[in-house]
């Protein structure tokens, strides 16, 4: 069991010390030397600037591969990839080559499981034959069913978006990996797991990084029995959370503190997958890249900022998970409030994590906590007329407890008592079930004084949409074209699809994942901005569930209830209904 020798005694302790030296201290190769390079400054070896990956060619991305099927094009095929996706990040190339001859172990608890299927292991087999990942990258699932590699491939094919000319890479990447059956609690089961690692060619000296894809319950068992059982002896060691971090500021900070006995702040990678979207990190070049946003960007000339999220799906008959959230922990509480954050933040020093992350915290101190009556809860009925699942409310769903009063709608009301945003509301929304599917940051801007076209002029927007088809667009008054001076609403209109056609944006997952294997931890939360984020919310939470308050009822594919609308109605947004968008006929 290899559990006797002094090497495996000396992994038995539980101090964040002796994790230190079990794990090196961050070498050159680890994680704050380069995790400040990857958004820009400069690197500091060459001094050549850097920039995050921002685009992936069609020829490049996943879903439009075009490598050949000649096995020695092939491989300068996936070189030529690597140098195209790497273009402009030098730090993160350097850290991959630099990386490259020691093997890392990539292990995937939950591998039986929702996330790894859909999101863990098609990430890993896009990054795998990008040939992002180091050469010697070994895959390893673990999980407490009954599995094989063959089962797990099964499971996840669907969602790999699999060419026809990726075969023999496809084949590749599952020789990589392996399976482990064992519990989330027993700890031999976690020396078997080691064992395993120490199996694979130098799989004693690898580099290790661990995902939890796992429900919270059992956070704290794996994350014990990975430090006690399976840490790198040589290489480094990472391991990566997936939210809900807590249910609250006190399960949140148990958690922190169990986490921070056991592995230092930068092995901890607290993954919010909405900090990986491409228009989510873009709201940083578009604030501070720009000299035209920086003074509107101000309670003198912003009315509100409305932040949204909404889903054309219920809960599909997994409510049962859902009704332990809802959906103001499962959307508002992270997603939301780190997109606000990054809204809302002053100008870092640099774009270093720290001075990000710095900044972003200083945005929540400065909120109070939510009140119930700046709140609007709903929960959705079905739909009579609606088809399939449709028809189903979310209390129709069987595992849902009878008479569950779990928002699956919320639309809140903060604000930033700042010098810059004191008094202007961000109004935020998300909920399931609703009309559409759609994230986007909607700055409405405030009245233009002096009116002299006979209240024509509608109120400017920016709009920066997260998803689906990314854009950046400003609603504003033009001249209606022709023999006339009247003003009409139109738009500047920086689509993606348009602009940067062709151009395969990467997946959430497939950032945040290469972020660890690099050390970069700027999109990934740090456990103040956890502790604010909690202290914010959890006052509304516990009353909420406390007083047992029924959430508005509002119809399946509906805009949500009415009530959300008065809400946001009353702290100042106009919807004036009279803005048509043409689509670019291109
Ligand atoms: N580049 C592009 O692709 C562009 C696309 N467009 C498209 O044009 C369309 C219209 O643009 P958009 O900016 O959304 O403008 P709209 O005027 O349609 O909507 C503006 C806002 O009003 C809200 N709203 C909608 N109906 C009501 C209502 N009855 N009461 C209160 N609030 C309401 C919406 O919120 P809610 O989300 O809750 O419904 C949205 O936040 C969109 O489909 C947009 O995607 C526009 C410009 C560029
Ligand atoms: O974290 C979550 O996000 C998804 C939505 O993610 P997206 O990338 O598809 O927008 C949501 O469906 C889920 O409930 C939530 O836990």
């Amino acid at each position: 069991m290899g559990t006797g020798s002094s090497k495996d005694r000396s992994r038995q302790s539980t101090s964040p010390e002796d994790t230190s030296r079990v794990n090196p201290p961050p070498s050159s190769s680890d994680s704050h030397s380069y995790s400040s390079q990857l958004v820009g400054g400069a690197n500091p070896e060459t001094g050549e600037p850097c920039r995050q990956v921002h685009s992936l060619t069609a020829q490049t991305g996943h879903g439009n591969n075009t490598m050949s099927n000649v096995q020695t094009n092939a491989v300068s095929s996936v070189q030529k990839t690597k140098d195209q996706l790497l273009k402009g990040v030098s730090i993160l190339k350097e850290t991959l080559d630099s990386q490259d001859d020691v093997p890392h172990v990539f292990v995937v608890f939950g591998a039986s499981g929702d996330l790894a299927k859909k999101k863990i292991y098609p990430t890993l087999w896009w990054l795998f034959k990008d040939g992002l990942l180091p050469r010697q990258t070994y895959f390893v699932g673990y999980a407490r069913s009954d599995l094989t590699v063959q089962a797990v491939r099964d499971k996840s094919t669907q969602y790999m978006k699999l060419q026809d000319d990726e075969k023999d890479k496809f084949e590749e990447f599952w020789k990589m990996n392996s399976y482990v059956k064992g519990s989330y609690t027993e700890r031999t089961d976690f020396e078997h797991l080691n064992q395993e690692i120490n199996t694979l060619p130098k799989g004693d000296l690898a580099h290790r990084l661990f995902y939890l894809a796992l429900p919270p319950t059992v956070f704290k068992d794996v994350s014990s029995n990975v430090r006690l059982c399976c840490m790198g002896h040589e290489g480094w060691s990472r391991i990566i959370v997936e939210k809900p971090f807590g249910r609250d500021s006190e399960s949140s900070a148990d958690l922190s503190q169990h986490l921070s006995k056991l592995f230092r702040e930068d092995q901890i990678y607290r993954i919010d997958h909405y900090l990986g979207k491409e228009m989510v990190q873009n709201l940083m070049v578009l604030r501070f890249g720009n000299k035209m946003f920086s003074p509107l960007w101000h309670r003198d000339h912003v009315q509100c900022v409305v932040i949204t999220f909404k889903e054309p799906f219920g809960t599909m008959g997994r409510g049962g998970y859902f009704d332990e959230s809802g959906i103001i922990r499962d959307v508002m509480q992270n997603h939301l409030m780190q997109i606000l954050s990054l809204v809302a933040m002053e100008k870092p020093a640099s774009t270093s994590a720290e001075d990000i992350r710095d900044e972003k915290v200083k945005v929540l101190k400065c909120m109070p906590p939510l009140e119930l009556q700046n709140v609007v809860v709903g929960q959705y009925t079905g739909d009579p007329q609606g088809e399939g699942d449709a028809k189903n409310g979310y209390l129709d769903d069987k595992t849902v407890p009878k008479g569950s009063v779990t928002p699956t709608f919320a639309s809140a009301v903060v604000f930033v008592k700042t010098e810059r945003w004191d008094g202007v509301p961000f109004i935020m929304k998300c909920g399931k079930a609703l009309n559409e599917r759609k994230a986007e940051v909607r700055i409405q801007f405030k009245d233009v004084p002096g009116d002299i076209f006979g209240g024509q002029c509608k109120r400017n927007e920016l709009v920066i949409r997260v998803q689906p088809q990314e854009a950046v667009y400003c609603k504003m008054m033009v001249k209606a074209p022709g023999m006339n001076i009247n003003p009409e609403e139109s738009e500047l209109d920086l689509s993606y699809g348009a602009r940067y056609k062709g151009v395969k944006m990467p997946d959430a997952y497939e950032r945040l994942i290469l972020d660890v294997f690099c050390g970069a931890q700027l999109h990934f939360v740090r456990s103040d901005e956890l502790r604010e984020a909690w202290r914010i919310f959890t006052p509304l939470l516990h009353k909420l569930e406390k007083d047992k308050i029924k959430p508005a009822p509002y119809k399946y594919g509906s805009r949500g209830p009415q009530e959300a609308d008065d809400l946001a109605r009353k702290f100042g947004f106009i919807f004036s209904g009279t803005y048509k968008w043409t689509k670019p006929q291109l």
